[in-house]
């Protein structure tokens, strides 16, 4: 899959997956692997509002399961004015499976609003370098 649209459409149908009783804000996630494997994920919230899921947790969680590590591009896609980036914590989760080439492609329904790098998304990150 090369163009943005088959993409976006993955992601529209992750987000309309998302279990969302409570804040009724759906996100899908969607990840290309450098392999060329595609996961899904949407958020999965919960009635203990603070174990809500993020879509992008779900759609890496699915990766690692599916025996896959690199990120060669994720889908995040929201409704609303405002942009959906991914918030704090899934910045620093995604950091974990990305390199200098992975690309965060920021979604609304409509298209591709921005597309930024794992350095633009997350400055000065902390990751599993910093361990050797
Ligand atoms: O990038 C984001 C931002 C928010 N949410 C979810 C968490 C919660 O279920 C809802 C409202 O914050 O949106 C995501 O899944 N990904
Ligand atoms: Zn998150």
């Amino acid at each position: 899959m090369s163009n943005h649209d088959d993409w976006l459409q993955l992601s529209e149908q992750a987000m309309s997956r998302a279990y969302v009783p409570y804040s009724k804000f759906q996100v899908g996630a969607v990840i290309e692997t450098e392999s060329g494997a595609v996961f899904s994920g949407c958020n999965v919230e919960n009635a203990s509002y603070p174990e809500g899921t993020c879509a992008e947790a779900g759609a890496i969680s699915a990766m690692v399961m599916g025996g896959e590590h690199r990120i060669r591009q994720i889908y995040v896609m929201g409704k609303g004015v405002e942009l959906v980036t991914p918030c704090g914590g899934c910045r620093q989760r995604i950091r974990e499976f990305a390199d200098e080439h992975t690309q965060i492609h920021i979604c609304s329904p409509e298209g591709v609003r921005k597309t930024l790098s794992m350095n633009e998304l997350l400055p000065f990150s902390f990751g599993p370098d910093n361990l050797k």
